[in-house]
């Protein structure tokens, strides 16, 4: 194998130096935030890529002995665990990879991989050493509870760590909050409920302060939970902490219920939001049934990517029409929505829509007077779609003589990320927590830990951060969900084909397993055709 651009280690730093470094507090005053943030950072992440043969990539993640390549190691404890003495080969080789790209024809490259996760031969940290801290950021999310149960059972269960805090309220909790302290007993019954027992936040994210608290408290390993925000937080938190030449761990797990987050094959809470929203979509179908031109609208959470309401509407096979921020729809007019629920309305007599809460926010922008507001970490505030589109409904059958309609709008987007994991979730977080901490333990850092085509991989935080992940809409699955509405597609030939050409770089760039395939051809409901059937 052939080193294609290793990242330079910078000069090393004194065995018994680095063993103290946490231990001792820091002597000179750091800068302030701003200051830390604008610094050039000398030992900014470098990729670590790898060449083989036949086009193989390892993206690698980086490992403490990056910059502290004196480190010791001790056989790993897991080797004396009665639990996993009948395991064969539990230990990962330290050569696994796991593949990007899973469907290959005869002669294609074997093309990027990320380094297999899970539990090596000799780690970094004694037991005793380890000070581990975990946080929570961003959105609440089903799992998040689990993950935390999981991080500590695991931590002290399999290697015998008895020192785990909480980071209580996202980023800000790291200077401006008290630790509090985690144990298998604290947190034995958490699964069991929605949330994040140590609550979370956006904003607030300051570089210089966060990683001061990390060395002032001594914390060698951390584990940060959240989405694609917090995760391009903690590369900058790895940033920093390399740039000090801290022993110091930093691992994302990533979390987001819009499952918006690039290269990972999807994220923990996705299931049980989509299983969840199956209530709402029931109860809209119950009602609208039950009317005369009864119609349905459920509004889904999905901000920038619609995959809640795509999958929650091919699980539940009663939507008639789903709208997701990705592909854009029109009103009025020949081809438009009004004209598809009308026709519903003529053969079927009832509707349900679902709407992706990020749908059509260029249309509503257009109809109304509104100045464009963020939230605490800058994500753009969203407008009602589903209110909205109620109105837009039921103004258009106002206009009309002997239609009479009946709309229900329900609004469950709170609901379905508020609720425990399920046990498919459950599962999932468990694998996703022992993933970060054998890595952590095995002295890598600055990684994001999540399946790839099935396989737990550590991977950089610039392959998470750089896109985020979004629902291709010239792939086979959302042809499923056309064909499953009959809805129209509300584009033109023309507008399928620049798609296509977008989603050829992004297939290209983030291949992941919930999308699936190659382009599919332009459905029979393309060009305005409404609800072709
Ligand atoms: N570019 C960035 N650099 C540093 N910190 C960031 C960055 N973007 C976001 N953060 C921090 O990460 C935290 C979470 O970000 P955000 O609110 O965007 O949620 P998220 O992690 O993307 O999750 P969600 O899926 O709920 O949106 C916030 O505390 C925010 O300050
Ligand atoms: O929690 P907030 O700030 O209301 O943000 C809601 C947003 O968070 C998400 O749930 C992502 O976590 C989006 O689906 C939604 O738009
Ligand atoms: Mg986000």
């Amino acid at each position: 194998m052939e080193s294609v651009g290793v990242a330079p280690a910078p000069a090393a730093v004194a065995v018994a130096e680095q063993k103290m470094k946490l231990l001792e507090p820091r002597k000179e005053p750091l800068a302030s935030a701003a200051a830390a943030a604008k610094a050039p950072c000398k030992w900014a992440m470098k990729k670590k890529l790898v060449g083989g043969d036949a086009g193989y990539v390892l993206e690698d993640v980086p490992h403490l002995t990056d910059y502290m390549p004196e480190l010791p190691t001790y056989p790993n404890p897991l080797q004396d665990n009665p639990a996993y003495s009948v395991v064969k080969q539990y230990f990962v080789n330290t050569d696994d990879t796991v593949t990007q790209k899973i469907v290959v024809r005869k002669n294609s490259a074997r093309g990027t991989h990320f380094r297999r996760a899970g539990p090596r031969q000799r780690v970094y940290f004694q037991p005793d050493e380890v000070n581990a801290a975990i946080v929570t950021c961003g959105g609440l999310c089903p799992g998040l509870n689990t993950v935390i149960r999981e991080l500590v059972c695991g931590l002290y269960d399999m290697y015998g760590v008895t020192s785990v805090v909480g980071i209580e309220g996202g980023y800000k909790g790291f200077y401006s909050r008290n630790t509090v302290t985690l144990t298998p007993k604290s947190v034995n019954d958490i699964h069991k409920r929605g949330g994040t027992i140590l609550g979370t936040s956006r904003g607030g994210h300051d570089t210089a302060k966060i990683v001061d608290s990390l060395q002032d408290r001594g914390i060698n390993q951390v584990y940060i939970i959240g989405g694609d925000g917090t995760q391009q937080g903690a590369s900058v938190i790895y940033e920093e902490v390399r740039r000090r030449g801290l022993k110091c761990a930093v691992v994302g797990v990533p979390k987001t219920i819009d499952n918006d987050i690039a290269v990972i094959d999807k994220s923990f809470g996705f299931d049980t939001a989509v299983e969840e929203a199956q209530r709402a979509i029931n109860a809209a179908h119950v009602e609208a049934e039950s009317a005369e031109n009864g119609i349905g609208v459920v509004k889904l959470m999905g901000r920038n990517s619609g995959f809640i309401a795509m999958y929650a509407t091919l699980a539940s096979r009663d939507v008639d029409c789903c709208l997701i921020p990705e592909s854009p729809f029109y009103l009025e007019g020949k081809g438009g929505l009004l004209e598809f629920v009308e026709k519903r309305l003529k053969d079927s007599g009832h509707m349900v829509i679902v709407v992706a809460e990020g749908a059509g926010q260029d249309l509503i922008a257009q109809s109304m007077n509104f100045v464009d507001t963020q939230d605490a970490s800058g994500n753009k505030l969203l407008l009602d779609v589903g209110l909205w589109l109620s109105q837009k409904i039921k103004d258009h059958f106002k206009k009309k003589t002997n239609f009479p309609i009946t709309l229900k709008y329900i609004d469950p987007t709170y609901m379905i990320r508020a609720v425990r994991s399920n046990a498919s979730d459950n599962v999932y977080c468990t694998l996703l927590a022992h993933s970060a901490l054998h890595g952590a333990m095995a002295g890598y850092s600055g990684f994001t830990v999540a399946p790839v085509n099935g396989r737990h991989a550590y991977i950089p935080f610039y392959r998470i951060t750089e896109k985020q992940n979004k629902v291709v809409i010239t792939d086979r699955m959302w042809a499923r969900v056309l064909c499953s509405t009959n809805q129209p597609c509300f584009l033109s030939h023309e507008d399928v084909e620049n798609m296509k050409h977008d989603d050829d770089e992004r297939h290209h760039l983030h291949n992941t397993q919930l999308l699936d395939g190659s382009p599919a051809k332009c459905s029979p409901n393309c060009n305005g055709s409404a609800g072709a059937e």
